[in-house]
Formats: structure tokens, C-alpha cells, sequence
């Protein structure tokens, strides 16, 4: 486990600007992430990538004016945890800015209770100080990971396009990601470069966890295939966002044209590609039963849109079936 000692405050001054910073200063502005003037809470963890974030926006902060803060979620899962809090809190200070700070009564059972716990946890800390936006330091190879760990799962377009830019996290929240534009092997350098005394995280090296093992077996592998490959998969990932959006209103566009109180519209079903009849019924279902339809709920209602009068699926959740009337297609109970 490598603790570096902090370095001197020298070392962490704000004031040198290099490409890194050019480079974020110029994606900030073309995608108008972080607005001047607004408060921002930094989610750090400690590790290379939250801390290298941290850096390069003191570094942009006189230029935008944000008022700054740093947020760390301690999930007790280390013998290490409080220690690696308390590196972050005398970190903060000697950057000057406000810590908060939170540890888990009982550590999490798995990473997604984590996550939850801790995106809960900075909501919190985000309403308390007033902050709109939070940001963390997700890389364009974190969005590569993800895009693969998907895809070996079996993926929609959307779970493929995951980790965009921003993301509505509440009415009062929203969560941006603006090193999306930099590889993990960049916020590597920029550690190497500002003498950033990384906390390095134990567990990211458990190979019990499918998504170290990407990182630490399969993305090695591919990267001597093709050494930008972080990068190809993260634009990737970004062209699907835009085209699931796209079919998301198209879908919405489709779905609202087909309904009417006596069900959905099989001649106008009819017309669309299979792509767009699956959406539609996808969105249908979801409506009707209120939880996410299976694909083959989903199939046996694309067989429907040209079945004959009469015809009905398999039982559906809450004792109700789809039934063909006519040009409409709808959802009734088993027992009429
Ligand atoms: N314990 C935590 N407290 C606060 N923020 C966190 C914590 N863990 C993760 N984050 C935020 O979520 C982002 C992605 O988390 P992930 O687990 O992929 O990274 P990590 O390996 O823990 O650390 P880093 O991304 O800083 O190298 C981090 O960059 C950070 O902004």
C-alpha cells in the first residue's frame, strides 16, 4: 500500500498552468459544464484520479470564480479508512478549502450498497452548503470499463452509453464528470507531475471484483491490441448517448402517436421498424405493470401486432394478460 507523505504546500500550489489545464479550461467551455461562479462539491476519494481533478480545478478557479468544496465518503471497508480521511483533511486544509466528511455506521455489504450509501451522503452534504453540482473524477477509462463490464452482462444502447457528462442526480443536483476527457494514464501523469500524495486503494487490487479485473487483466490486454483503446471505447460510449437519445424521443414521439384509452395502435405499430415496435412496447408495458418488462414479455407483444382478433400473451405480472381487440392492443385482467 503506498501512502506518499504530503508534499510541501509549494508543491501543491495552484498557480502553474500546463496542457492538462489548457485542455480542461477548453472541454469546460465548449461543453458548459461548470458554470462560472457556482458552488461546486469535489467527491474525493483519495485516489489518482479525485485528487488530480482536485488540482487541475484549483488550478482553473481564479478563471471561473467557483467557490470549492471537498466531500469524502469513509465506507469503513479498510483498517486504513479513518487514516486515509484524515490524509484528505489535512490535504484540504493545505489547499485552503472546506472538508466534509462522513464514515458509514457499519460498512456497506457490496459495491452497489456503497454507491448508494455515498451518493446519499453527498446529496446531503450537497444541500447543506447549497452546492448544485457534484463532481467526481470519472475517466474516459472508467466510461471504458463500464461500456465492457455492459456489454459482458448484455446491454440496451443505454447501459453501453453509460457515464455521461452530467447526470440529473435531483431536482436541486446535478452530477458532472469533466474527466471524462482524460485517460486514467493521463490523471496518472498529472499525479506524477503535481506530486500528488495519493491514498492508494487496497481493494481496487482484489481480484475478486469483476471490475478489477477488467482493469487490471482485460484493458491491459486490449491496450496492446490498440494503445488508445480507452479512448476509442469512450468515444464509443459517446456516440451510442447520442444515439440512444435520439431513440429515446423517437420512441416517446412513436409511443404517444399509438396510445389511446383503448390501448395501443397495431396498424400504426405496424409501420415502424422492429428497433422502434420493441421500444414502444417496452414503454408500454412499463407503464401499464410499473417495472421493467423481460424481452420476452416484450417479444410476445411484437408477435401480437399482427396476430388475429382475439389472440392473448402469457400470463403477465398482477394476473393480466395483452389482448388483441381489434386494431388495439391492450392489457386486461386474467379473470375477464
Ligand atoms: N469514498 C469516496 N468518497 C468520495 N468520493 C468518492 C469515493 N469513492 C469514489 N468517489 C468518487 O467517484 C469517482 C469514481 O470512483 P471510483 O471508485 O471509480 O474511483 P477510485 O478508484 O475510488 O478513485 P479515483 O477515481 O479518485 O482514482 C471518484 O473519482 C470520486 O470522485
Amino acid at each position: 500500500m503506498l501512502h506518499r507523505p504530503l508534499p510541501s504546500p509549494s508543491a501543491l500550489s495552484s498557480d502553474c498552468w500546463t496542457p492538462f489545464h489548457a485542455r480542461l479550461h477548453q472541454l469546460l467551455q465548449r461543453r458548459s459544464l461548470l458554470p462560472t461562479r457556482s458552488r461546486l462539491l469535489l467527491a474525493v476519494s483519495g485516489g489518482q484520479d479525485s485528487l488530480a481533478l482536485v488540482q487541475l480545478l484549483r488550478g482553473l478557479q481564479p478563471h471561473w470564480h467557483w467557490s470549492l468544496a471537498i466531500a469524502h465518503c469513509d465506507h469503513g471497508w479498510r483498517s486504513d479508512s479513518t487514516a486515509n480521511a484524515e490524509h484528505l483533511r489535512q490535504l484540504a486544509d493545505q489547499w485552503q478549502l472546506p472538508f466534509y466528511c462522513q464514515r458509514s455506521p457499519e460498512p456497506p455489504r457490496s459495491e452497489a450498497a456503497a454507491r448508494t450509501w455515498r451518493y446519499q451522503v453527498l446529496e446531503a452534504i450537497a444541500a447543506d452548503i447549497d452546492a448544485a453540482l457534484l463532481v467526481t473524477g470519472h475517466t474516459a477509462s472508467d466510461r471504458a470499463e463500464t461500456l465492457l463490464y455492459n456489454l459482458t452482462r448484455g446491454s440496451h444502447l443505454q447501459g453501453l452509453a453509460s457515464l455521461r457528462w452530467q447526470r440529473s442526480l435531483s431536482d436541486r443536483l446535478t452530477l458532472v464528470r469533466p474527466f471524462l476527457g482524460f485517460t486514467r494514464a493521463e490523471t496518472s501523469k498529472m499525479v506524477q507531475q503535481f506530486q500528488l500524495p495519493v491514498w492508494e486503494d487496497s481493494t481496487n487490487r482484489d481480484r475478486r471484483f469483476a471490475r478489477n479485473r477488467l482493469r487490471l487483466e482485460v484493458l491491459p490486454q486490449l491496450r496492446q491490441i490498440n494503445p488508445q483503446c480507452d479512448r476509442h471505447l469512450a468515444n464509443t460510449a459517446e456516440l451510442l448517448a447520442d444515439e440512444a437519445d435520439w431513440l429515446a424521443e423517437l420512441t416517446e414521439q412513436v409511443y404517444q402517436q399509438s396510445l389511446s384509452e383503448k390501448g395501443l395502435c397495431r396498424s400504426q405499430l405496424a409501420q415502424q421498424p422492429i428497433a422502434l415496435q420493441r421500444r414502444v412496447l417496452h414503454a408500454f408495458l412499463q407503464d401499464q405493470l410499473q417495472r421493467s418488462p423481460s424481452t420476452v414479455q416484450v417479444e410476445e407483444l411484437r408477435q401480437l401486432i399482427t396476430a388475429p382478433q382475439g389472440s392473448c400473451s402469457s400470463s403477465l405480472p398482477q394476473r393480466r394478460v395483452a389482448v388483441v381487440a381489434g386494431d388495439w392492443l391492450r392489457l386486461q385482467s386474467v379473470d375477464d
